[in-house]
């Protein structure tokens, strides 16, 4: 289970497959230096970040899916607890930010399907709609895809936004954190933060 809460009133939160670089993403919100890059699976309490002084934070919550030394069973347990996390929290979470690993997420999600699970991704998105969050996909590590707009689509037709993904620009969210380039999800950020009137977090985003 996870530590309790800090009591906050609003809360962006961001979920995603080990080793997508969450911790990086963070890091570039925030300008937290977190520890980034260590063995997967690293994170696994949430790491809450007080970004401005209205009561608002972001929450790296713990990787899930595959880690290498970690057994599966405890792989389940901490997809479990970041299931429960938000669905306890969802009436804080502004938005919910998927982070993908874009030059291996569609191979991995059809892997999954192949064998007739669902995958992590693809579950994590289609939950956070259920449970009243808005998705955003933040898909990350641009600098290692070569046709992005393809790879934008096909990540798009995985997760049921039916392509091209421009239809979705306020959604999905192509970044690259390891060289700081993240305007796309502020500017999706920006757009949920509007939505719910916290206009008053506009200008916390660069
Ligand atoms: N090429 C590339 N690598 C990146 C990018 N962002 C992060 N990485 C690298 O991906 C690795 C994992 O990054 P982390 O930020 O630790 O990932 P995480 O999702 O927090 O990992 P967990 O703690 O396992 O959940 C590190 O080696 C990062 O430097 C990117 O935009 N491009």
């Amino acid at each position: 289970m996870f530590e309790d809460r800090p009591d906050r009133d609003a809360e962006v939160v961001l979920v995603g497959r080990s080793n997508v670089g969450k911790s990086t993403v963070m890091r570039e919100l925030t300008g937290h230096d977190v520890s980034v890059g260590g063995k997967p699976g690293v994170t696994r309490q949430p790491n809450h970040f007080d970004w401005t002084s209205e009561s608002f934070m972001f929450t790296d919550l713990p990787g899930f899916g595959f880690m290498s030394g970690v057994e599966s069973e405890r792989r389940e347990e901490i997809k479990t607890d970041v299931i429960r996390y938000v669905e306890e929290n969802a009436e804080h979470v502004l938005a919910g930010v998927v982070v993908l690993d874009g030059k291996s997420a569609v191979d991995i999600i059809d892997r999954h399907r192949e064998r007739g699970n669902v995958p992590h991704d693809v579950e994590m998105f289609a939950f956070l709609e259920d449970v009243g969050v808005d998705p955003i996909v933040a898909v990350n590590k641009t600098d290692k895809i070569d046709d992005l707009d393809e790879r934008l689509n096909e990540i798009c037709d995985r997760l049921g936004l039916y392509p091209p993904w421009q239809q979705w620009s306020d959604t999905v969210a192509p970044i690259c954190a390891k060289r700081g380039d993240i305007d796309a999800l502020e500017e999706c950020l920006r757009d949920r933060f509007h939505e719910h009137n916290r206009d008053d977090l506009l200008k916390f985003v660069s």
